[in-house]
């Protein structure tokens, strides 16, 4: 038996529950099935045709609430937070990768290159999801100076909470738990080998995830495993694991980036000419900035970089969104003009 308040149930949800429906929470989905948790434990459900929606974004994602009733989910509970990214393809909507989340764990690894600039990139990413990131570094029993490279972190990733973990000695290991805490959810963000699968494993206490070694010594992608993507861990947090979440495309959202950039945004606010390009106008509180040394120029030009790459995404899903609109609009006409008995 389960507390559903373990699954991450607040008592204000009684309210959106249909009647006579059990609530249930996703775990997996796969081609139209999914794996529910339930007070009672683990169901294979089929959504009700009504929760099958092209665009996918209404249809239930892992970390949503269902409304069971017997064997169908027949209603998703509103979302508090959702991950999502756009799709290439036919279509331009998005697609929810994992929702009600409360914390995205940003991951990184204090081995390898210099990592703020990935980092921030992810804590945009996070931040437009409408969950609280919170920045993981992985391996510290292979760095010599941990707490240096947390400050550093620290300092540029405004007051986000900076935590330094090894899944090798189980150091740090406490701080994520408690960032989790009894009921809360989260998933992982971040680049491929940083750690995720080991993380996840050291959080879970048990093999929930197939770390790169296990799945380079099988010969098997991860996704030939069957296994839940939501986690119950023994401290009483849960963790989404999705392929969907570590495939996540990057940059899709301009909000994310002017949140992870507060400091730029704000500062452009100041210069003379509202549409200051922070170059050599004069009275750029931008360029004040670099030149007095409290702005970083590396981070300019990433925020630089990461608008333009925004900007093209934005550009390029709202080109496919009016190309749609028009083959819809002449489809419309086609079928009025072949029909065999109009109106003339
Ligand atoms: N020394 C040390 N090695 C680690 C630690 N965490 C992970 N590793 C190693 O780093 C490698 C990558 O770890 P994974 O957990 O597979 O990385 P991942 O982020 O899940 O990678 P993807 O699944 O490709 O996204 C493996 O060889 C792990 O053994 C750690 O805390 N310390
Ligand atoms: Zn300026």
């Amino acid at each position: 038996m389960i507390f559903l308040s373990s699954l991450g149930w607040t008592p204000d949800r009684e309210a959106q529950l249909p009647a006579g429906t059990e609530a249930a929470r996703v775990a997996r989905v796969d081609r139209g099935r999914l794996t529910v948790l339930t007070a009672d434990g683990e169901r294979r459900v089929h959504p009700a045709a009504a929760l099958h929606d092209e665009a996918g974004v209404e249809s239930p994602a892992v970390g949503d609430w269902v409304a069971l009733r017997g064997e169908l989910a027949v209603a998703v509970l509103p979302r508090r937070s959702a991950f999502t990214r756009t799709v290439s393809g036919r279509t331009s909507t998005a697609q929810v990768v994992a929702a009600n989340l409360d914390a995205v764990l940003v991951v990184d690894a204090l081995a390898g290159e210099t990592r703020l600039r990935r980092v921030e990139r992810y804590l945009a990413v996070a931040w437009s999801s409408g969950a609280t990131p919170v920045v993981v570094l992985t391996k510290a029993d292979l760095c010599d100076d941990v707490a240096s490279a947390v400050a550093e972190v620290a300092e540029d990733a405004l007051g986000v909470e900076v935590l330094a973990v090894s899944s090798v000695t189980g150091e740090g290991l406490d701080a994520v738990h408690a960032v989790l805490g009894p009921g809360r959810t989260a998933a992982m963000v971040g680049p491929s080998g940083v750690g995720k699968s080991s993380l996840a494993n050291a959080l879970a206490g048990r093999a929930v995830a197939p770390t790169r070694q296990v799945r380079e010594s099988d010969g098997r992608g991860r996704h030939t495993t069957t296994a839940r993507e939501l986690h119950l861990l023994p401290g009483g947090g849960l963790l989404v694991d999705t392929p969907g979440m570590r495939e996540l495309a990057l940059y899709d959202d301009l909000d994310g980036v002017d949140t992870a950039y507060a400091d730029i945004v704000g500062l452009a606010a100041q210069c003379r000419f509202r549409d200051c390009e922070h170059r050599t106008e004069p009275g750029c509180a931008v360029a004040a900035a670099i030149d007095d040394g409290t702005l970083d120029p590396g981070r300019l030009l990433a925020w630089r970089k990461l608008q333009r790459e925004a900007h093209r995404q934005l550009l390029r899903v709202d080109a496919r969104a009016r190309a749609e609109e028009r083959a819809r609009t002449r489809a419309f006409f086609r079928a009025i003009r072949d029909q065999p008995n109009r109106v003339r």
